[in-house]
């Protein structure tokens, strides 16, 4: 949560002309209704069920850049679909730092204090390191420069080839 994912995606698909989808912006386009509108009026779990049936269906789709929600760790199904079928970046964010980027937290139904981003980020962090293919430390970092940092990555690691000029 708040380590960038959706706008990072954003800017590298844009640097690289990349096809890309932001999983949680696609629920609420077919959901037509707000994240924390579905954790409202359904709960968690079946938010989640929708979250492993659109990383599934974006995990065969051919080779794009899909910005997932921070809690898509959660369920070993989706670490495995993860794992299996994508190369991952694990954007790393200390609590301190999402409490300042965060902004409006009404639309971030679990995102509440330090104290709680502390405990999700710790809880959390074994299964992003059990999916990642590599981690990027955001703390300090703008978006452009970890976007940059990411096509290096990608480029290096043979995932993107850009052509020259
Ligand atoms: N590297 C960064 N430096 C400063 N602000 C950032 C950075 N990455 C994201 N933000 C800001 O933090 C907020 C959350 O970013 P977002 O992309 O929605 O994160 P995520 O998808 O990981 O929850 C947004 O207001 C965004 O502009
Ligand atoms: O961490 C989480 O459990 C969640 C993160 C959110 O996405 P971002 O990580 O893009 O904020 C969104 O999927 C939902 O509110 C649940
Ligand atoms: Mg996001």
């Amino acid at each position: 949560m708040v380590a960038g994912k959706t706008s990072t995606s954003r800017r590298l698909a844009r640097q690289c002309g990349l096809a890309t989808i932001d999983l949680d912006a696609y629920i609420e386009r077919r959901e037509r209704r707000a994240i924390n509108q579905i954790f409202a009026e359904q709960g968690e779990q079946a938010f989640r069920d929708m979250e492993t049936q659109v990383l599934d269906e974006f995990a065969h789709k051919g080779p794009m850049l899909v910005s997932c929600g921070g809690g898509i760790v959660l369920r070993e199904e989706n670490r495995e679909i993860l794992k299996n079928n994508g190369f991952v970046v694990y954007l790393q964010v200390t609590a301190e730092q999402a409490v300042e980027r965060v902004g409006d937290v009404s639309t971030r139904p679990l995102f509440k204090n330090l104290e709680t981003a502390r405990q999700t980020i710790a809880g959390r962090l074994p299964m992003y390191e059990d999916v990642a293919s590599v981690s990027i430390d955001t703390v300090g970092k703008s978006i452009n420069v970890v976007a940059q940092e990411i096509q290096e990555i990608l480029e290096k690691e043979g995932v993107l080839c850009l052509r020259q000029g």
